[in-house]
């Protein structure tokens, strides 16, 4: 079954703010890993976790980062999640314990909650929550209303705005 749904607003992430918001995520949970601390793998959930995934690697100092692909939207209208490439099993374990699983954003919770049976002891982080999603989520960094729609960088182009007040009558 395919939804529609209906975004009143738009929120508009620069390379610049996801950049930041990624790293106070990582430093968030900078030696909150099960392992004395550490975690032993990010995972990150493509296509739009992977640049989180990539800088909260970076700033965890983590080498073994792997993915898991799900897809759930068509544009903006949701369909079914499903996973088309499983991380490696052996960096998952049994559970997924000691990894941490990274998402640009939970929308509905459907992709979490798919991957969340998959891993149930993975700590699952996103940069950013709408409230449905919540309940799904580990640690997120900023929340926003149900009826937003969030662009990301990857997903707009620097492009001309008309000024308020217009020049030509
Ligand atoms: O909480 P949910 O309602 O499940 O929505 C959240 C998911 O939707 C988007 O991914 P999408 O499936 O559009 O794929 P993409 O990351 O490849 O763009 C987003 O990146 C999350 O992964
Ligand atoms: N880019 C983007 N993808 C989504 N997938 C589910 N919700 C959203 C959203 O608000 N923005
Ligand atoms: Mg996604």
């Amino acid at each position: 079954m395919t939804t529609r749904l209906p975004h009143e607003k738009g929120f508009h992430i620069s390379w610049d703010q996801i950049h930041r918001d990624a790293r106070a995520l990582a430093w968030r949970l900078d030696g909150k890993g099960p392992i004395e601390g550490n975690w032993s793998a990010v995972v990150g959930i493509t296509r739009g976790g992977l640049v989180p995934a990539m800088i909260m690697a970076r700033e965890l100092d983590i080498r073994t980062v792997d993915t898991i692909s799900v897809k759930s939207y068509n544009h903006q209208s949701r369909t079914e999640p499903h996973v088309i490439k499983p991380p490696q099993a052996d960096i998952m374990g049994a559970d997924g314990e000691g990894v941490l699983i990274v998402d640009d954003l939970v929308d509905t919770g459907r992709t979490l909650e798919l991957v969340r049976s998959l891993y149930p002891k993975a700590h699952f982080a996103t940069i950013y929550a709408k409230p449905m999603g919540v309940p799904m989520v580990d640690s997120y960094v900023t929340e926003v209303s149900q009826d937003t729609w969030i662009f990301f960088p990857w997903d707009m182009a620097l492009q001309y705005v008309q000024p308020y007040r217009g020049t030509d009558a």
